[in-house]
């Protein structure tokens, strides 16, 4: 590969661009952005070796282009890139939710023997082009969901990206994908983004907060993490997310009334489950 497009600069597609500096990546780090001082910043960081705010700049060479801005966004920045990709060009992306973006990329592209969806599971609750971080995958999963038509030389192109930052590549199915992620990252984040708000918007907020130790910190930091990128997530993976939501909610119910009755054992039992359970697997 010679020249790899990065199309949405921010805290991902810098690190991604940052660690393939790092790791010698021997082609060019090119940038479509949407404002010209992300790619100044871009050059300033050593990220990128060139930019554009325009799609015919940047894309009619590249061999592969990552699509690394928020899951609404995606569609746009596709109909952007189209007329402009070499035949031969992969396209895969960063995305949180993967059924939608195969969705969009179906609509667009038509043809998805070199779209390549992919997800790397390793991020933080910082947005912007200052937040890359070239050790953010080092030792991370990236999820990849190509499809049956997904030209096997393409996945392996993007597999080998991966795996030069150092992360691991596993292969999973695009609504599996949805599913699990749904339950063990957009969940939590939604609970997050609730739990603050519900404190925040109660009688003693600002005792509440000052006095918060630091199971409250480690619970809540993703609660720092952007809107717009979790209200995308919301709205594309919505279906998964409320049936996580409903199930826990379930769950909670159980427990609260545990509680109620004054149940330890009840208590007790979910809390060594959980416990057991997080131990075993973290
Ligand atoms: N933040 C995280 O921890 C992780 C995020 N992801 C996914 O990666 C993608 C990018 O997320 P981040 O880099 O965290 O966000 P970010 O906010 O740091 O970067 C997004 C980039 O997209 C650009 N952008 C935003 N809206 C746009 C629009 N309407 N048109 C064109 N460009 C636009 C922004 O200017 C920015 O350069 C999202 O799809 C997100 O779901 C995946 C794994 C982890
Ligand atoms: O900040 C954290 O710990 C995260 O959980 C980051 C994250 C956010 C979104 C993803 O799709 C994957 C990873």
């Amino acid at each position: 590969m010679n020249t790899l497009c990065i199309v949405g600069l921010g805290m991902i597609g810098g690190s991604l661009a940052g660690a393939l500096k790092q790791a010698n990546f021997p082609g060019k780090i090119v940038a479509l952005v949407r404002s010209e001082a992300t790619g100044v910043r871009g050059l300033e960081l050593g990220l990128i070796d060139a930019f554009s705010v325009n799609a015919a700049d940047v894309i009619c060479d590249a061999d592969v282009v990552m699509l690394a801005v928020p899951m609404l966004s995606m569609r746009e920045q596709m109909q952007l890139i189209k007329e402009h990709l070499k035949p031969a060009a992969i396209v895969t992306d960063a995305g949180s939710v993967k059924a939608p973006f195969i969705k969009d990329a179906r609509d667009v592209f038509g043809d998805l023997s070199r779209v390549v969806p992919g997800h790397p599971i390793a991020g933080r609750e910082k947005t912007g082009v200052d937040a890359a971080d070239a050790s953010l995958y080092q030792n991370r999963r990236v999820l990849l969901t190509p499809l049956p038509e997904t030209d096997a030389a393409a996945t392996a192109t993007v597999q080998q990206l991966w795996e030069l930052v150092g992360a691991e590549v596993e292969v999973l199915g695009p609504e599996q994908h949805d599913r699990v992620l749904a339950a063990t990252s957009h969940l939590p984040h939604v609970l997050a983004f609730a739990l603050v708000d519900t404190l925040a918007t109660q009688q003693e907020a600002e005792e509440i907060f000052r006095y918060a130790a630091g199971g409250f910190r480690d619970f809540t930091r993703i609660a720092s993490s952007d809107a717009i990128m979790w209200r995308d997530v919301c709205l594309t993976n919505r279906e998964a997310i409320l049936e996580s939501m409903d199930n826990l909610d379930a769950h909670l119910k159980q427990l609260r009334h545990a509680i109620d009755i004054s149940d330890g054992e009840a208590i007790e039992a979910t809390f060594v489950r959980a416990r057991k359970a997080r131990d075993a697997n973290t």
